[in-house]
């Protein structure tokens, strides 16, 4: 199942700078390994905010909650989600 999740990052002003760079640093592995399992299939950055856009490939809404409350960002992130399915003129047949 496809979900949209949009995730925009609001990191406290006074987090001290050595803790806001581990968090980034130990979100960025998670990511990136999520992406080579496939189950994050794009990540795409907002232009001009601290934000993404990314498509997610999971079993269901409970795989996903279980997924983004462990991001080592989660607590600093409000996240929309909306769930996709296929779009009748698609021409492509890996989008479901
Ligand atoms: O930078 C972000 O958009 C937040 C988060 C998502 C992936 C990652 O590495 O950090």
């Amino acid at each position: 199942m496809l979900f949209k999740v949009a995730m925009t990052v609001r990191l406290p002003h006074d987090m001290p700078r050595a803790q806001a760079d581990e968090l980034k640093s130990t979100e960025r592995a998670v990511a990136q390994q999520l992406q080579r399992d496939g189950t994050w299939r794009h990540l795409w950055r907002v232009a001009g905010r601290y934000a993404n856009v990314s498509i997610f490939d999971v079993a269901d809404a409970d795989e996903l909650h279980a997924l983004l409350t462990a991001l080592p960002l989660f607590p600093y992130m409000d996240i929309e989600v909306e769930a996709l399915c296929r779009h009748p003129s698609s021409i492509h047949d890996d989008d479901r």
